[in-house]
């Protein structure tokens, strides 16, 4: 799997928000989009998702341009603040939501859509609490419940948008760690979109530093900390550990 995002600009009411924006991501691959507040992470990972449009350049998987893809049709796995678990659906509908919708002719039948949600309910050590509501579940269980969500698809790609921020730093710590084991599983290539260095340092395979709408550098954590292409990158790699 080759994801390619190239040369991709976004104005919002005439401000460039990203400025000719390339990248490719490899098969497996980790990667995080890291900046501070407002360089355009958010609005690129919007675009990958089909949620926005870019005003130029493609996005294309395996040659398949689908810069014009629907969000739906892309089948793309996303864990974003705004897409928050459907709380009147329990558990085990919230993760088989996506399998339920697909278009009859790719459904799984009930059973399938049933086993499926029990694999992912072992695979994020949540068995056996199915029936229960989002509300009666801690924070880091819901993000859990989340990640399973977007992955219950099979997704060609997974897409999360600061999906640790609102849990506490020790709940957060064990999340990474089960995030990062639970992609190597299923072996989806990841976008992470995070301002927490530590975090992109901790999970990443490659990271993307974004600046005023510019990718500074696209390297593997110790190649930036080793070469850093501007004196903004060796700042942003020398603190973090
Ligand atoms: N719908 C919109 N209309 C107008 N301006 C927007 C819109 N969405 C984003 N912007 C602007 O685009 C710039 C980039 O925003 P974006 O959310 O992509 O940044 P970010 O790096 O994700 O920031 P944060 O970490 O705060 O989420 C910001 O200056 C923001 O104000």
């Amino acid at each position: 799997m080759t994801f390619d995002i190239r040369n991709i600009r976004k104005s919002f009411e005439g401000t460039e928000v990203l400025k000719d924006v390339s990248m490719e991501i490899g098969t497996g691959e980790f990667v995080a989009l890291l900046g501070p507040s407002g360089s355009g992470k958010t609005t690129l990972l919007n675009i990958v998702a089909g949620l926005q449009h870019p005003d130029s350049g493609t996005l294309s998987l395996d040659g398949e341009d689908i810069t014009r893809l629907s969000a739906g049709a892309r089948h793309f796995g996303m864990v974003f603040q705004s897409y928050a678990l459907f709380r009147h659906m329990s558990v085990a509908e919230n993760i088989g939501f996506g399998l339920k919708v697909m278009p009859r002719g790719s459904r799984p039948s009930r059973r399938q859509i049933a086993a499926r949600v029990e694999e992912l309910l072992e695979m994020i050590e949540l068995p056996g609490l199915g029936e229960r509501y989002p509300a009666q579940l801690s924070g880091g269980q819901r993000q859990r419940v989340a990640m399973a969500r977007a992955l219950a698809i099979n997704p060609r790609l997974l897409l999360m948008d600061e999906p640790f921020s609102a849990l506490d730093a020790q709940v957060r710590q064990s999340l990474r760690a089960s995030v990062r084991d639970l992609q190597q599983k299923i072996g989806v290539a990841a976008i992470l979109v995070t301002h927490d260095r530590a975090e992109a340092w901790a999970l990443a395979d490659r990271i993307a530093v974004m600046g005023e709408g510019r990718i500074l550098q696209y390297d593997r954590p110790e190649r930036l900390r080793e070469a850093p292409a501007s004196e903004a990158v060796r700042v942003l790699a020398a603190d973090a550990s």
